[in-house]
């Protein structure tokens, strides 16, 4: 099964990106949410999470305090590897077994991660994708969609691949800015992927 990773930075536009997929008929597994959902569910995991960041790293009805590990690891990338050592390869294998579930429900499947190239996860992935933005966009963005600082997004970006780091690892790259089409460039690495899948053994 043809497995295809997409990524860009906070803001990037990946996750509208992936809708559009969507509308097309391809499962996405949204890697974030997955994350999210393990980290309240799986209980080595939780236990993991709080030994490193504190009982505080959860609410009292079991609900993830986002801005409590926020805080922490975005200001610290010590603090940042230790979540993601936890949190990264039950990911991975979530991934590998929504993969076998999905199979021959589609011509391909999508993997939207916003550290697919940081983490090595796209070594998954047949094909990458990059949803590159300009810097001062994102930020709108998300300022505009969280109701947070531009300085809580840059200390995001600064953990993340600028888009010219990710550009190395990406077979294809859609441009989210206001001016160029998003639909018309999904719909073109869509064909591609489709002759790709056709090819596929
Ligand atoms: C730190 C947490 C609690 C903050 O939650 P919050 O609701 O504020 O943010 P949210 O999860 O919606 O993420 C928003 C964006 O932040 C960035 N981000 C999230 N986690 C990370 C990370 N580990 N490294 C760098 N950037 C990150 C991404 O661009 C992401 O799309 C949460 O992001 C988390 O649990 N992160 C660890 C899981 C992870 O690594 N996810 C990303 C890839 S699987
Ligand atoms: N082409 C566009 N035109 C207008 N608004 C857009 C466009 N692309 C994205 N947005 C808006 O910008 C915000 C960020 O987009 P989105 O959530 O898809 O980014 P993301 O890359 O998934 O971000 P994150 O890494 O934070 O999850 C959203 O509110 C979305 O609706």
């Amino acid at each position: 099964m043809l497995k295809i990773g997409i990524t860009g930075g906070i803001g990037s536009g990946k996750t509208t990106v992936c809708q559009i997929f969507e509308t097309l008929g391809i499962p996405v597994f949204y890697a974030d949410v997955v994350a999210k959902q393990i980290m309240v569910s799986d209980e080595i995991l939780i236990k993991g999470v709080k030994e490193t960041f504190g009982n505080d790293s959860y609410f009292a009805d079991g609900t993830l305090n986002n801005k409590h590990i926020a805080g922490i690891v975005f200001n610290q990338q010590k603090e940042l590897d230790k979540l993601n050592a936890l949190v990264h390869p039950a990911v991975f294998r979530a991934f590998d077994q929504w993969a076998g579930e999905h199979t021959a429900k589609a011509p391909y499947l999508l993997k939207e991660a916003a550290l697919l190239f940081e983490s090595g996860s796209y070594k998954m992935c047949d094909k990458n994708v990059l949803v590159s933005s300009p810097l001062e966009l994102k930020l709108k963005r998300v300022m505009q969609r969280d109701q947070v600082s531009r300085e809580q997004v840059l200390a995001r970006m600064d953990k993340q691949f600028t888009d010219e780091q990710k550009q190395a690892f990406a077979d294809y790259t859609i441009i989210n800015n206001d001016k160029e089409s998003l639909i018309l460039q999904v719909l073109n690495v869509h064909q591609s992927f489709l002759k790709l899948a056709g090819q596929w053994v």
